[in-house]
């Protein structure tokens, strides 16, 4: 949210078009008040006309989360904040987010509109996150489930992640070899997730160069689909004509990349024979052969890139992100590090550590726990939106409003863990304060959102967090890159939170 002021600034102004365009909006807006003006929406920072909160947000220097954490302070647990033609509605408590997902969750599982630039990458709301509470949702997410995230479906691509682990561990120790034992996290983990999400997606194990190209115009996509003033103030979208011309670009060069494995798995089905290297099924196998609900004809190439593109970015940063805090926790508290290393060595023994081995990793589990408790990878699920008008906590909730719920704020709340700001494994030991990630048995904290739209990849996202600490820790200790520094915590919210610098740490091969 923060990349539009500055562009803002860089763009030509011409004055007289603006005022006219602005007496018109404010016209539009007048209107929009009148009729808005029944709804008794939850409370929120008086805004002003035309841009809402808009320009009070810019102006607090703060990031998105950190205006929303200051009027938490002030407005409770339920508030609504105007960001231009945007009416958003925060929720930041368990009990709400229980209420609205779980009581009511069918009215509130709906997606809203997408501004012009999303709908060029989701092809027109055709993908699980983006696709509104219908027939498509169920399709694709059903097929995606089943096919791809299901316990069975995930042990059978067990292969892959091994092969995947032991790249990693190697890349780590060839780069230290060369830098003196400092190693740079989050770049390699990254590398490793999107090695396995590649080889399930397209069936095909790649070369490094062009997974490293894939992914990024996969980051290219991310960053060209992040919110622009435009999305706020729609009129001021003839300002960035040349930031639409660029994403047709940035799409066509994502249609580029990613049609020659589609055609290749498509020839690959077709005759066998060619090439015996191709793992036997991926999910672009699946995606081949759907019907969707409500639709006669097959996918286009175009609708295939798309949904592959989901299935590789819904797995890929949230897991490297979860696993870069995790070191630097580990590095912060070398107790917890101990406790995590013992906790291996004392069940695996002197064997690698197994994917099989994670269920009797009990500190292991608390750790990933407390990790994606303190460290949800985004700070807010997608946005949602209702089907009908609804009323949440004796608030009219209109079809037009956005529902953001503040992931941290509800893993947090004082009412419902002890010492919440304190990053502690321990925990979640022996039950002492435990919670269920569904949300079904009520709600504490929710990193993968709950109700209907719940991440259908909790448990591959999961495993792998697993996976990858298990075996960075049991191969290496992890400390600071000069034992002196303090590591830096602070936060920067792209797609997902990042550690603002990124981390650089120090590893030592165990013996
Ligand atoms: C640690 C890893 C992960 C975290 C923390 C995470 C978190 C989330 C969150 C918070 C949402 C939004 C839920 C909502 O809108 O209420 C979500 C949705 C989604 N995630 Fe994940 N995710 C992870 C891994 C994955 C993986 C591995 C995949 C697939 C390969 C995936 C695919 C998706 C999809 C398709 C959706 C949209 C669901 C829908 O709208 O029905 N995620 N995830």
């Amino acid at each position: 949210m923060d990349t539009w002021i500055s562009s803002l600034s860089s763009s030509n102004y011409n004055l007289f078009f603006f005022t006219t365009i602005s007496f018109l909006v404010s016209a539009l807006f007048f209107m929009k008040y009148l009729r808005r003006s029944k709804v008794n929406l939850p409370p929120g920072p008086p805004g002003w006309p035309i841009v809402g909160n808009l320009f009070q947000f810019s102006r607090s220097g703060k990031q998105f989360f950190e205006y929303i954490k200051d009027l938490q302070q002030i407005y409770g647990p339920i508030f609504t904040i105007q960001m231009g033609t945007r009416t958003i509605v925060i929720i930041t408590t368990p009990e709400l987010a229980h209420e609205a997902l779980i009581e009511k969750g069918t009215i509130l599982a709906s997606r809203p509109k997408e501004n012009s630039t999303r709908t060029i990458f989701s092809s027109n709301k055709f993908t699980v996150n983006s696709a509104d509470y219908g027939p498509v949702w169920r399709s694709l997410r059903r097929n995606m489930v089943s096919e791809m995230l299901s316990s069975t479906r995930l042990k059978g691509f067990y292969g892959v992640r091994v092969t995947a682990m032991d790249r990693l561990i190697d890349r780590f120790k060839t780069e230290a070899e060369s830098t003196q034992g400092v190693v740079s996290v989050i770049k390699n983990v990254r590398f490793a997730v999107f090695c396995i999400l590649t080889s399930l997606c397209f069936g095909v194990e790649m070369d490094e160069e062009t997974i490293v190209k894939i992914d990024e115009t996969m980051q290219s996509v991310l960053y060209t689909v992040m919110p622009r003033l435009d999305d706020y103030l729609p009129l001021l979208s003839l300002f960035y004509l040349k930031q639409r011309k660029k994403a047709k670009q940035v799409r066509e060069n994502q249609i580029k990349t990613l049609v020659p494995f589609i055609e290749r798995r498509r020839s690959s089905i077709a005759n066998p024979e060619l090439d015996t290297t191709e793992a036997k099924f991926s999910y672009l196998d699946t995606l081949f052969e759907l019907k969707v609900e409500g639709r006669k004809s097959s996918m286009s190439n175009a609708e295939l890139v798309t949904l592959c593109s989901e299935f590789l970015n819904g797995g890929t940063d949230t897991t490297s992100t979860a696993v870069e805090w995790g070191i630097a926790r580990l590095i912060q508290n070398p107790e917890i590090q101990r406790k995590l290393y013992e906790d291996i060595k004392s069940t695996v023994g002197d064997r690698v550590v197994d994917e099989k081995d994670i269920p009797n990793l009990v500190y292991l589990n608390a750790f990933t726990k407390e990790l994606l408790r303190k460290h949800p990878p985004t700070y807010f699920t997608l946005t949602h939106s209702v089907a009908e008008p609804v009323k949440l906590a004796g608030y009219d909730i209109p079809t037009y409003v956005g529902l953001e719920f503040f992931l941290t704020a509800i893993a947090e709340d004082p009412k419902h863990w002890s010492d919440p700001v304190q990053f502690n494994p321990d925990r979640f030991l022996c039950g002492k304060e435990d919670a269920d990630l569904t949300g079904i048995r009520g709600v504490k904290m929710m990193p993968f959102g709950i109700g209907r739209r719940i991440c259908p990849g909790m448990n591959m996202g999961t495993l792998h967090v697993n996976l990858i600490i298990a075996r960075m820790v049991q191969a290496f200790e992890w400390c600071a890159p000069d034992d002196a520094t303090e590591i830096d915590f602070s936060e920067k919210l792209v797609f997902t939170v990042l550690m603002r610098n990124p981390l650089q740490a120090k590893i030592k091969p165990r013996v």
